[in-house]
């Protein structure tokens, strides 16, 4: 059996006010596989992403990440493993450089000078913009921070890369610019959208959430041929 790099293991959460937004969630995902996660509005998508590196706990249940959990005590090490690129860009960037944006982790992960400026170098040529060092983070187009945002996280050399609805906002050249370059990462990828067209060309597999809870998981190609589920998902218009 291939090693499960996530595991989300009957995970319930709900927010401080109460409000309950996942329930009895569990999903095991292999290394090396693309797995799009969809469904309505508030139906948990970015809560549960949320739990993969501990930007918020509290949840009942047990996340796992090549099995070391989830918990305050291993945040360091499940921080350098798990990117998560969050929708907005701005929430990610926060440097006056896009250097020291793409930099941040390596540092903070304690590597030499020399490693962080050749890691930064290699993300930067991996989103295809080598040149963009010097440039200031905040002056960028919106789909050359979200390149931006993915540098910064792919710098850590992560084994799981998480996106929150990377396509959106993007005009198609840059949206399929975007899929091909997710496509020849060679990492495990769940990636939170909306987006039909992305998720069949990026994900085999595909989970649906509804209210908190797992609706389907299966092949994207099998899914995307049932009307029906796809309109219980929020997918597809009644
Ligand atoms: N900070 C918060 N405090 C209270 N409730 C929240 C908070 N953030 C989200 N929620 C609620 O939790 C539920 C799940 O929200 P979540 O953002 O995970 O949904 P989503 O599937 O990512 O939605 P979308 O597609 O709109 O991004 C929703 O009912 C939402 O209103």
């Amino acid at each position: 059996m291939t090693e499960a790099v996530v595991a989300f293991d009957n995970l319930t959460y709900a927010y401080p006010d109460g409000r309950k937004a996942l329930e009895g969630v569990s999903l095991a995902i292999e290394r090396g596989e693309s797995v799009a996660i969809a469904g309505a509005n508030g139906a948990g998508k970015s809560t549960l992403l949320m739990h993969l590196n501990g930007i918020i706990h509290g949840a009942n249940g047990a996340v796992k990440i090549s099995g070391i959990p989830v918990v305050a005590a291993n945040l360091k090490n499940i921080r350098a493993k798990v990117g998560v690129v969050f929708q907005n860009p701005d929430d990610q960037l926060f440097c006056p450089e896009v250097f020291d944006d793409v930099a941040f982790g390596p540092i903070n992960m304690g590597l030499s000078e020399t490693e962080v400026r050749k890691r930064v170098g290699q993300s930067l040529e991996a989103v295809g913009l080598p040149d963009y060092e010097k440039r200031s983070s905040h002056h960028l187009s919106l789909g050359e921070k979200k390149r931006i945002a993915l540098a910064s996280v792919l710098s850590m050399s992560p084994e799981v890369l998480a996106l929150d609805e990377p396509s959106s906002n993007l005009d198609p050249a840059a949206k399929w610019g975007l899929i091909n370059l997710l496509k020849s990462l060679d990492v495990t990828k769940i990636v939170v959208s909306h987006d039909l067209e992305l998720i069949e060309a990026l994900c085999p597999r595909l989970v649906i959430m509804k209210r908190g809870k797992i609706l389907a998981d299966g092949r994207t190609s099998e899914i995307m041929k049932n009307r029906e589920l796809l309109v219980a998902g929020g997918l597809a218009a009644p």
